[in-house]
């Protein structure tokens, strides 16, 4: 296995990823207004490559996509009190239309509760009304405050996937969080990102929500990055905006409700966990170029080089791939760098030798092996190395991330690990808000929660005391420098 350099990606990780979110054409930052960035075609592409799938996965599932105002009236905002108490320093308003200050403020969506739940109280009257779930792709505004960074906190989260159900009980309820935690791993697997999901201790949970639950991926420099959420709301948004049902016998109940939420930071993720010193790594599943084909002409040779690439071209396009001859005329060399630079997985190399010989010469993005493969096989060599691809992005992730997860008993171990490394820890806890608060202060770190599902929670905590209190632990507490 070739040695791939991911030095630069490592440890001087913010430059190598501020520069390349420019250099490969997936984001222009300089939008005068700040946390505010411009989609690039590229970038735009790889997103909706993203999004289509868990368009899909939607679908597959039973959520009807809906589309909401991105304006919500202050008196619907200010209707669930903890919610308001979440986002109050948050949010943006609109205060006048054209030069006449607005009787009633507006904010522009934060995130859709407040917009969508007097609707969901006007459209759901039986139990036959449930399970409702809906969810749309929408830009949201908050008012980070913390420092923004494009794609992983932006002011402007313009590609935000939010679903909101409601059922007839909290069973239920737990029934669909079941579901989202289905759909979210196919969709990690689908990028390719492993991920370890922790429930959020209760100091940290959504404004509102009853539990949160949180996906996190370990990024190239040791800190984790939160990309999904699913949230039990129990009955606290149904009371506030009086969703209720007629049960089967006849009676009034309040639904139980759920939301799961994820953003652009998906793509964040692939870029940062896959990519190298070379640039990006795209898994072949949302490449807008699967594989880019690259024919090397000699002058004094006769055989037509560019014919022989589009008709290779050709026949992987019927195939279903996602195909780009590169006829520029310039050395093989630059295109090979720029096509890099963009993560396309899979490049083929023709030259005369390889036309007289009917060859082609298949040469990896993750691996920058090269192997030498007949011209008659090309789809079915072309399909084996884009499966090896993804699945070696997904093995060299996963060992990434387990090795950046340690167990520890003390803080001085713990502290040790953020010294070195940095990860995640896991460390006893007693469960008091007290200590566990204690220990984000001693490690300068954020509790991600403890293990979910439950039952992971205690895992190997017999005996263990808490390393603040010295109580017995009740559960594993994971702690890590976060985005
Ligand atoms: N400033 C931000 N920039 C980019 N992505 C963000 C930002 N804030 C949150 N996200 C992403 O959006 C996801 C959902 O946001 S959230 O606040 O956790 N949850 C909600 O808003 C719930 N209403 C579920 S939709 C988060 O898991 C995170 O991946
Ligand atoms: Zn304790």
């Amino acid at each position: 296995m070739a040695k791939v350099k991911r030095e630069k990606w490592s440890n001087e990780f913010s430059e190598w990823y501020n520069e390349l979110l420019e250099t490969a054409g997936i984001i222009d930052k300089r939008y005068p207004v700040k946390g505010m960035n411009v989609w690039l075609p590229y970038g735009l592409k790889i997103m909706r490559n993203i999004e289509k799938f868990i368009h899909s996965e939607m679908a597959r599932t039973g959520h009807e996509e809906v589309l909401f105002p991105a304006l919500i009236p202050e008196t619907e905002f200010q209707k669930e009190a903890e919610h308001i108490k979440g986002f109050e320093d948050e949010v943006y308003w609109v205060t006048h239309a054209g030069l006449d200050p607005l009787d009633v403020r507006l904010i522009l969506r934060p995130t859709s509760e407040t917009a969508m739940y007097s609707m969901f109280s006007l459209w759901i009257r039986s139990h036959a009304d449930l399970p409702f779930k809906v969810y749309q792709i929408v830009n949201v505004y908050r008012y980070e405050t913390k420092h923004t960074r494009p794609l992983i906190r932006v002011r402007e989260i313009s590609r935000f996937f939010e679903a909101h159900t409601a059922h007839v009980d909290f069973e239920d309820a737990e029934r669909q969080i079941k579901e989202d935690l289905e759909i979210f791993d196919r969709l990690a697997k689908f990028l390719a990102l492993p991920y370890v999901i922790s429930r959020r201790p209760d100091w940290d949970k959504f404004p509102g929500a009853f539990y949160s639950l949180g996906a996190e991926i370990m990024m190239p420099d040791g800190r984790t990055l939160q990309i999904g959420t699913m949230h039990n709301y129990k009955q606290n948004f149904a009371k506030a905006y009086n969703i209720q049902y007629e049960t089967e016998t006849g009676d009034h109940e309040y639904v139980h409700q759920t939301t799961f939420g994820m953003s652009e930071r998906l793509l964040a993720a692939v870029i940062a966990v896959h990519g190298d010193d070379s640039g990006m790594v795209l898994p072949p599943t949302i490449a807008p170029i699967q594989v880019v084909i690259v024919p090397i002409p000699k002058k004094d040779a006769n055989v037509d080089v560019f014919a022989y690439a589009r008709e290779i071209a050709e026949e992987l396009g019927k195939a279903g791939f996602r195909v780009h001859v590169d006829e520029r005329d310039i050395r093989p060399g630059r295109k090979y760098y720029d096509w890099e630079l963009k993560g396309v997985p899979l490049r083929i190399e023709v030259g005369p030798r390889d036309v007289e010989g009917r060859k082609a010469v298949l040469a990896r993005r993750d691996t920058f092996e090269k192997v030498t493969v007949e011209r008659d096989a090309i789809v079915e060599e072309v399909k084996k190395t884009l499966d090896a691809i993804h699945e070696n992005l997904y093995q060299r992730a996963k060992e990434f991330l387990e090795s950046h997860i340690k167990r520890v008993d003390t803080i001085e171990e713990a502290k040790a690990v953020f010294e070195d490394r940095r990860g995640i820890v896991e460390i006893p806890w007693c469960g008091d808000e007290e200590c566990g608060l204690k220990m984000e202060e001693e490690l300068d770190a954020k509790m991600l929660g403890t293990p979910y599902p439950e039952e992971k929670a205690r895992e190997g905590i017999e005996g263990k005391k808490c390393p603040v209190c010295g109580r017995e632990a009740k559960f594993i507490a994971r702690f890590a420098r976060t985005y």
